[in-house]
């Protein structure tokens, strides 16, 4: 049976997304996004399932490194959770002097916190659920978690549904060692990775391979490049799949400019969004355009 790592302990939003994406996959968790990574290079896992970015605290930065460095991964599938917390500790909340989680957890009750637990010190731990087991452990007091926790972690429920922002949502992906890929739907996103070269307009001529086609971008995330002060990686997320023309002339265009583009994977959207096509950037535009060069190298054309 092909097994899932996740991010876990037992009881994190991405055990619960990767239960949403999984099909008879076993799911098991490891304590990292880094070893969720390291097992599908090792050969332990066949699929990795980890957060990548979220609506108010941005991208998760372990999983850009990890995807940019080492052996190649592929995204596959995402899921989009809404996210709001619950909060777990061991007694009454006036005993509340410390309340962990994962940073990003954090960030996003800090008003919350601020309002309803004023005396307690937020303290980052790896995940949610990694902060309900110190809870238990009584290394600290409460834990700000996902909502599933409570099934794992018998502790008393101080709050539930908080959350700062209340359309919060978290992007998940399942990674997958290079492969076939998923076919394409209409509502597809493809993410690579590439280092612009140190020179005026580098980055803007990459971008300018995607604006020129038409292609509407998702995201973009720099991150230094370690060792090298100064020098980043982008990530660029943009509308479409690899098997279009379009998407697969931009990225020729990206690796004849930049040979050390990585491609991160084209797969379905979670949300459904159909890709935005601009006039004379649809698929069958750049086939017919094609087509008609074709036929003048040809001499066809009266
Ligand atoms: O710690 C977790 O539960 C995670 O899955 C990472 C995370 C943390 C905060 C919001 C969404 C995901």
């Amino acid at each position: 049976m092909s097994r899932i790592a996740y991010f876990g302990p037992q009881g994190t939003f991405t055990e619960q997304a990767a239960r949403s994406l999984a099909g008879d996959e076993e799911l098991f968790p490891v304590e990292t996004i880094s070893a969720a990574l390291t097992s599908v290079r090792k050969g332990e896992a066949d699929a990795a399932c980890v957060p990548v970015e979220n609506s108010v605290e941005g991208p998760v930065t372990a999983t850009l490194d990890g995807l940019a460095e080492e052996a190649p991964l592929v995204a596959v599938a995402e899921a989009l959770l809404p996210v709001h917390f619950t909060v777990l500790a061991r007694e009454d909340v006036e005993t509340v002097r410390t309340v962990a989680s994962h940073p990003h957890a954090l960030a996003q009750v800090r008003l919350w916190l601020e309002r309803n637990l004023p005396e307690a010190r937020p303290v980052v731990a790896s995940s949610t659920a990694a902060a309900a087991v110190a809870v238990q452990r009584g290394e600290y007091d409460a834990a700000v978690t996902a909502p599933v926790a409570v099934e794992h972690y018998p502790l008393r429920v101080l709050a539930t549904g908080v959350a700062d922002v209340p359309d919060a949502r978290t992007r998940f992906l399942l990674l997958r060692p290079p492969g076939r890929l998923p076919e394409p739907t209409g509502a597809d996103r493809t993410s690579i990775v590439a280092a612009a070269a140190n020179r005026t307009g580098a980055l803007a001529e990459l971008l300018s391979e995607l604006a020129t086609r038409g292609i509407n971008l998702t995201r973009l995330d720099a991150r230094p490049i370690k060792g090298n002060f100064g020098m980043y990686r982008f990530f660029i997320d943009f509308e479409g799949h690899v098997a279009e023309p379009r998407i697969g002339g931009a990225l020729a265009a990206l690796r004849r400019r930049c040979n050390n583009v990585r491609f991160l994977g084209s797969h379905p959207r979670a949300d459904g969004v159909a890709a935005t096509i601009e006039p004379g950037a649809a698929n069958d535009d750049f086939v017919n355009a094609d087509a008609w060069v074709d036929a003048v190298r040809k001499g066809e054309l009266a």
